[in-house]
Order: C-alpha cells, then structure tokens, then sequence
C-alpha cells in the first residue's frame, strides 16, 4: 500500500489561468523508478515557476507537481545503487518538469538521476544552491575552460539565483564580477555577496543598437537572452568568452557575426538539465569546498509549501532576490 504524502500541484482552472493547491497524494500515484526519496527541502529555480504557471515548453501535461530540485532521504532503492536512509539530491532531468518533483515530500526516479548529498553541505544548503548554483558553476567553470584567468567578468541577471551564486563563485576564483541589475537598491547585497563593481541594466545596454560596443569586459554569464546577451557579446574584450544559460528576459538573440569574427569572441551553451554525470560530481565537490559561497544563509529565504504562491509571483515579476529553499 502506497504512503500519502502533501504535494503542492498545479492544476489548469479551465479558462487558460493555472493555479497551485496543497494536496493529499499517494507514492501509488507515483511513476515507475528504482528510488522513492522522502524529500526534506527543495528550492524555488526559474523553471518552477514557469512550470507552476503553465508554461508548456517545460510541462506538458497538468496537474502537475513542479519542483526541478530535491534533498532528503532514500526510503527505498530497488537496484541496489544507494542503501535506505542514504542522504541524496536529484537536479534536473525530467524532475519537475513532467515527473513529480520536489515540491511534493515524496518522489520515484531512476537511480541514475541520484547522487549522494555532496560532501561539505547540509541537505539544506545543498538546496540553497540548487539548480541554480549548479548552473552558475558550470557557467564559471566554462570560462576557466577558455582560459579565463582574473579580469572583469559581467554577470546578469545578478540578483537572482544564478546571477548571486555566479558572484560569489567568480570572486572565489580571483575574477572581478560586475553585477549588471535593474535593481540598484540592493548593490549593499550584491557586493556583500562577491561583487568587486555594480552597473545598472541601461548603462550596460547603452550603445547596443550598433554593431559592436566598445570592449568593456574580460567575459561575461548571462542569465536573460535578448538584447542584454547581445550586449554583453558586442562589448567583450578580444579573445573574451561568454557562459551563456538563461531566457529570463527573452529567448531570442538580436546579434550580428561581428563579435565572433572580428574580435574572437567565444559564446558557450550551458545546460544543467542533462549535463553528464561526472560534470556534475565535479562542479558539487567545488560547490560543496572552495566555490561554496560564503554568504550561503544570508541569500536564502526558507519557505514551505504554503508560501510557495507568494514566491513564484514576485520571481515571475523580477522581484526575486537570492535563493528560496523550500522545507517539507
Ligand atoms: C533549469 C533549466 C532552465 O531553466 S532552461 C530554461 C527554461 N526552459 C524552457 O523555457 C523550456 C523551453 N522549451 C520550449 O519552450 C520548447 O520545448 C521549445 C520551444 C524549445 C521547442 O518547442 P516545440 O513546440 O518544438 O516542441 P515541444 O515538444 O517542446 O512542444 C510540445 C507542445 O508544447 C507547446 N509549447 C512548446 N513550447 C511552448 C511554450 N513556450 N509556451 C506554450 N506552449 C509551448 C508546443 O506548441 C507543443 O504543443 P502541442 O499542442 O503538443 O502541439
Ligand atoms: N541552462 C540551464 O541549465 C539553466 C538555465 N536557467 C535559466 O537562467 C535564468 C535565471 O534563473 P534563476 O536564477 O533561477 O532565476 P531568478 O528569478 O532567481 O533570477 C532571474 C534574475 O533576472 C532578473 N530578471 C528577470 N526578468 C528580467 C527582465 N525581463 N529583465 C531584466 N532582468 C530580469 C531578475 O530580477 C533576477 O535578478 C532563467 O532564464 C532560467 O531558465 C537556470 C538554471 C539552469
């Protein structure tokens, strides 16, 4: 007999508006996978909350419970891959988009989307950074890989979840991280969290109707696409390279070839959903050692199921701030 557990699920209201509603589940309504996690935190990402408003490029198919991110504790594995009582994450893959997610205090996925808490993290802190954290990451760790060292790196999107660990992460790998934001009132928390400059989202776009800008930046992470992508690839210096993972603003991209072939600029695609498993184990292991930012409580807000409303209209409206972990 299946355990009843409390999900948070979105549902459609049958006029096109969509809305969620803690509900009574059952691990019996749970799909097919060799490892049922009692979840204890999961955290609030981007795709959340397109998820939770009905956005069918993410989930196709309501009710749904959304929730791309989870920690808790393995209560039953059936492969043999982890023991009962085992403290593990799962991010990404179909988790939350059209499989259950962490927004429900039980999930059932295959073994292989499962790795053990990372070392030098809490189940909670681990969901603190989250997704999130794990795409800055790879952002940082793209640049690395062409052979950025130090300089002035802009990151948008900077008071968000990628934007904020993305600072902290640059900061501890000796860069310069310049937050861009529409949001001047919180430079105090921007630098707090890593931020060596803050420049705000028109002075950073100013000029970006011509064909290049003048080279302001050693590279660049790039959370929100459209004209703020293009600007940051118009203004890199010679040689620059750009971590580029994020919709936040558009999907499009408005650029010309210039920025690539006159001045040699790198644009690298980062996807955290499907990202191999030994990138993951080795960007967790920096997340959990040298990258694991410092002011990790400060930028998180802990909520539960019943605030989860709250959360996903102000990130729908950019008024987000840091990271939301939620507690089941
Ligand atoms: C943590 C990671 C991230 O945050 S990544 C950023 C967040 N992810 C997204 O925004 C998902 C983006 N994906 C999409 O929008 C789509 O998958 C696509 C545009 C890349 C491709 O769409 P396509 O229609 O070619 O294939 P699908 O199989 O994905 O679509 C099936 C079905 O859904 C409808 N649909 C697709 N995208 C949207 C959308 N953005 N809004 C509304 N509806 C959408 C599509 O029309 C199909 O409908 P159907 O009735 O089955 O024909
Ligand atoms: N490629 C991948 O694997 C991943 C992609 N993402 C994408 O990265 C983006 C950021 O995700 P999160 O940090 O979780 O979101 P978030 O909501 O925490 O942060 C978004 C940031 O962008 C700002 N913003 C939002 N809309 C804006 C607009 N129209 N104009 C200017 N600024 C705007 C917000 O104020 C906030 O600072 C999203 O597009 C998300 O889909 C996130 C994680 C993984």
């Amino acid at each position: 007999m299946g355990i009843g557990f409390r999900a948070y699920v979105t549902s459609e209201n049958g006029d096109g508006t969509y809305s969620g509603r803690i509900t009574e589940r059952s691990t019996d309504d749970l799909p097919a996978g060799e490892v049922l996690i009692r979840v204890r935190y999961s955290s609030l990402n981007y795709k959340d909350a397109l998820s939770a408003s009905g956005n069918k490029g993410v989930t196709k198919k309501y009710p749904h419970t959304p929730g791309i991110d989870a920690a808790g504790e393995v209560a039953k594995c059936t492969d043999g891959s982890f023991r009962e009582g085992d403290m593990v994450i799962v991010t990404g893959y179909d988790l939350g988009m059209n499989t259950p997610g962490g927004f429900g205090e039980y999930i059932r996925v295959p073994s292989a989307w499962v790795l053990p808490l990372p070392a030098g993290l809490t189940m909670k802190e681990s969901m603190s950074i989250g997704t999130a954290g794990l795409t800055a990451a790879l952002c940082a760790d793209g640049l690395l890989h062409m052979g950025l060292r130090g300089g002035q790196i802009a990151v948008t999107g900077a008071t968000g979840g990628v934007g904020s660990i993305a600072l902290s992460i640059l900061a501890a790998e000796g860069f310069s991280p310049c937050a861009v934001t529409g949001k001047p009132e919180l430079e105090p928390f921007l630098r707090s969290i890593g931020a060596a400059s803050v420049i705000s989202s028109a002075d950073f776009t100013a000029g970006s109707e011509k064909p290049l800008m003048k080279p302001m930046w050693d590279g660049g992470i790039d959370v929100l696409g459209g004209n703020a992508l293009a600007s940051m690839l118009k203004s890199v210096k010679y040689g620059g390279a750009v971590s580029c993972c994020g919709l936040a603003l558009s999907p499009e991209l408005p650029l010309n070839v210039f920025p690539f072939i006159l001045r040699g600029v790198s644009l690298i695609g980062i996807d955290s959903v499907e990202c191999p498993k030994d990138r993951r184990i080795k960007a967790w292991s920096r997340l959990g050692g040298k990258w694991k930012p410092a002011g990790l409580n400060e930028l998180t807000a802990e909520t539960d199921l019943g605030g989860l409303d709250e959360k996903i209209k102000a990130m729908l409206t950019g008024r987000a701030a840091g990271r939301t972990v939620i507690k089941l």
